[in-house]
């Protein structure tokens, strides 16, 4: 899905060679500030590399208009936003400006059964706590129905039970409708668990793949 050659951003991260497999889970894990984050951002252009060649699809990232690119590989930062509102309209969002068709109250519930949050949909989302605010936004995310997610740490903010429960349905999730799942986590534990391959980044640089036998 992704393939990566000689990339490199500024002194942070260097990739010689790396492939991430289409409809997988790949973990990202490594040290904090090892370069992480970045990878993610350069998938979806938020980040663009100095040097080097990223394809998507067979197709250089840099050919791909990058509106059409983030509608098909949607990143959730660390820390991602909660707008003044509802729930719902949390939920909604990140639908507003795509041609999908929007889902209904029923499809919503839905939603937030499957991140595991025992709230209403018109309950205001700005007074969540910061485990159930990032739930909304993963529910978000996974709303838009993109190819590829990808999430940065989407479980820092939940208590171990819940962070099993949330990562095991955002895996089936992924499988049943056949999406790619790229994620980085803290938590060797759970990549060895539920990731197809980790990658591992060290100091800037892609250390190995280990593709996990299951
Ligand atoms: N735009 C930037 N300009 C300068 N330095 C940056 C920029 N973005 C990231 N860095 C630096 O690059 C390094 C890697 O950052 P990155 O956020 O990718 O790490 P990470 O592995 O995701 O860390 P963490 O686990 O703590 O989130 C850090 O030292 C960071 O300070």
């Amino acid at each position: 899905m992704f393939l990566l050659k000689e990339v490199s951003y500024k002194d942070i991260l260097t990739i010689k060679n790396l492939h991430i497999p289409k409809q997988k889970i790949t973990c990202i894990v490594g040290e904090s500030g090892s370069g992480k984050t970045t990878l993610l951002r350069l998938l979806n252009r938020l980040t663009s590399y100095d040097s080097g060649e990223i394809f998507y699809q067979n197709q250089l990232i840099k050919d791909i208009d990058p509106v059409e690119l983030r509608r098909n590989v949607v990143m959730l930062p660390q820390t991602p936003a909660i707008f003044s509102g509802t729930i719902k309209d949390n939920l909604l969002i990140g639908l507003k400006f795509s041609e999908k068709t929007m889902p209904t109250d029923q499809q919503l519930g839905d939603m937030l059964k499957l991140v595991h949050l025992k709230k209403d949909l018109d309950q205001d989302a700005e007074k969540l706590s910061g485990g159930e605010k990032q739930r909304v936004a993963l529910g978000r995310v996974i709303l838009m129905q993109p190819e590829v997610l990808l999430l940065d740490e989407p479980s820092s903010a939940l208590d171990e039970e819940t962070e099993h429960t949330i990562i095991e349905a955002l895996v089936n999730y992924s499988k049943e409708n056949k999406k790619t799942l790229i994620m980085v986590t803290h938590s060797t534990k759970l990549a060895s668990e539920f990731a197809d391959e980790i990658i591992k980044i060290k100091e800037g640089q892609f250390l190995r793949k280990e593709e996990v036998s299951k």
